[in-house]
């Protein structure tokens, strides 16, 4: 037998009984007793729905996971909110000299009651996924000496060490992890489960080590991993999408904790629960921005500040063009548009909870906190905005597929997208005719398969779509998207073929389509690079 709580109640004191369950009312909360399958969540659902209350399985399944009793919110704390979500990436928290930097920030915050989400240390994930590959071919006795364990685990002890932290706080992580990649060994495979259980000793450990800092430095705080907490998330291991149960999952337990002990939150980033498999998933690589944003919705924060080691959202990569400048305010969909086609600044989804929460989101500089950084808000005044920024996504593959009936036949386009459907391949930019498309292929999804799967896949497809087009295949292609104000496509376009032109290079499609901030252009990968510069040079460093 477990006992539950759910959430999402609309008529508080409401009391129910039934053969085989029972409902006591607690405020807004009711416990109901049950046996743990899942034929009786779904009869527990139904009866909620019967009543007029709100659940769904998947609510009835996280708290069935925690196993937690009805609490009471008896609160011994200041009885102040929470207020934000300090989010600080891997590059923020490097070493212990950053990490006592990033801890006077917060500190120099003194009105902000803050959640803090932390990713792996640096590199960190990086090299556990590398330590992961060595190991499948290493033999036992040798995992030993992979250098990227050792390089970890003396990362790991030094910050503790610099920091003044005992050792114990990520002992039993460094040995777990040793005795992991033991394993990976003898198995000789490393399973996107695995995989994803390998990477989460990088946020395990960092958030233990800052929250451990802060309570010696005298501030009280309380560190958290994700999967224990509510994320629950599907079973797409290494690229898993939050669900909703997640929501009131995770403000019961971090409110509730608040409420009574006035620690500061420290949560593992990037991390979740799958919810069939309950094992630890990961969110997709730069996934802590999501934790962010998810714990800002979830809480109905008023900000979520995502920290970085740039100032901000740019308007171009500053590894393609160093002098890339920041953009001071972005709308959601703009800032979504620009992290799905490829700045790595954000992730692809971290805009979703924030915009459906309506909380603005600030991403700042932890190395020059004084700069103010980007601003995403759901609107901002675009009239005088013509480009925004500059994104480009490498390596993509783009077809071009030609009907092979005449004009006026119907049901070609449509085709062509099942067979995409059937073979579960996602589009990413499309331009068509009544007989003719070209699109690029997503090369998120398609590159995170192996090799022998991808190389298949694509044959796969090239085969089926023959049976009713002529199709050319094209590697090594490049989207450039520009992302701003689409109201003035035609005089970003003449723009943009100005450079072009005076840069000898020919766009092979262009795509304007339903995205109101957003135009693509699709170029050979080794002109992409000299495009932008051209492009940023044309758009924002010359006078109007
Ligand atoms: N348009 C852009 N604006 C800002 N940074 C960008 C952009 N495109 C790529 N980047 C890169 O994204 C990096 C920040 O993202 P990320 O490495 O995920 O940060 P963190 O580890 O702090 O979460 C920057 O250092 C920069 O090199
Ligand atoms: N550590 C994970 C998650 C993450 O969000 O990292 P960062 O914030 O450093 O991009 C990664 O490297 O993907």
């Amino acid at each position: 037998m477990a006992s539950l709580q759910l959430y999402g109640v609309k008529t508080p004191g409401l009391a129910l009984s039934s053969k085989r369950l029972e409902f006591a009312s607690k405020g807004a909360c009711f416990s109901v007793t049950l046996p743990s399958s899942s034929a009786v969540f779904r009869d527990v659902e139904h009866s909620c729905r019967n009543i007029g209350l709100r659940v769904s399985c998947e609510a009835l399944r996280v708290d069935l996971l925690q196993r937690k009793e009805p609490e009471t919110c008896d609160s011994s704390g200041t009885g102040k909110e929470l207020t934000c979500v300090m989010k600080f990436g891997g590059s923020s928290v490097e070493s212990a000299e950053r990490m006592k930097e990033v801890a006077n920030l917060i500190l120099s915050f003194p009105d902000e009651r803050p959640v803090i989400v932390l990713s792996a240390m640096g590199k960190t994930t990086n090299k556990l996924l590398k330590a992961g590959e060595k190991a499948v071919t290493c033999g036992v006795t040798n995992v030993e000496s992979i250098e990227e364990l050792s390089f970890i685990k003396e990362l790991h002890l030094r910050t503790a060490h610099e920091l003044g932290v005992e050792t114990t706080v990520i002992e039993k992580h460094l040995e777990g992890l040793h005795q992991l990649l033991k394993g990976i060994s003898m198995m000789k495979e490393l399973t996107l489960r695995t995989r994803d259980y390998l990477v989460s000793f990088g946020e395990c450990m960092s958030t233990r080590l800052f929250s451990a800092y802060l309570n010696k430095i005298g501030h009280k705080a309380r560190q958290y991993d994700a999967f224990e907490i509510g994320f629950i998330t599907t079973d797409d291991f290494t690229n898993a999408d939050i669900l909703e149960a997640t929501y009131p999952a995770v403000s019961k337990t971090l409110v509730g904790d608040w409420s009574k002990e006035n620690a500061v939150p420290v949560v593992t980033g990037y991390l979740g629960k799958g919810w069939r498999s309950c094992a630890i998933t990961t969110l997709g690589r730069g996934g802590s921005d999501l934790t962010a944003t998810t714990i800002g919705k979830a809480l109905g924060l008023r900000e979520i500040q995502v920290w970085k080691d740039v100032d901000g959202v740019l308007t171009c990569d500053p590894n393609i063009y160093p002098g890339a400048q920041s953009v001071p305010y972005l709308t959601f969909d703009e800032a979504a548009e620009l992290a799905y086609f490829g700045a790595q600044v954000l992730h692809p989804l971290s805009m979703r909870p924030a915009r459906d929460g309506d909380i603005p989101v600030r991403v700042k500089n932890s190395y020059n906190p004084t700069a103010p950084g980007t601003v995403i808000t759901r609107s901002r005044d675009m009239s005088k905005a013509v480009l925004t920024s500059i994104v480009l996504k490498r390596n993509v593959t783009m077809l071009d597929i030609a009907s092979t009936r005449m004009l006026g036949q119907y049901g070609f386009l449509a085709k062509v997208f099942t067979t995409f459907e059937d073979l579960g391949i996602s589009v990413d930019v499309v331009a068509t005719s009544e007989v003719s498309i070209s699109l690029t292929l997503d090369p998120a999804k398609l590159w995170g398969r192996e090799l022998i799967q991808r190389v298949n896949e694509l044959d796969n497809l090239v085969e089926e779509l023959e049976k009713i087009a002529v199709v050319k295949l094209l590697q090594r292609r490049s989207i450039i998207s520009l992302i701003g104000n689409v109201q003035k496509s035609s005089l970003i376009l003449e723009k943009v073929f100005q450079v072009f032109r005076s840069n000898g290079v020919n766009v092979q499609m262009i795509s304007q389509g339903a995205s109101k901030v957003n135009i693509s252009l699709i170029v050979n990968d080794e002109e992409a690079e000299q495009c932008v510069r051209a492009l940023h040079s044309a758009f924002f460093e010359t006078d109007p």
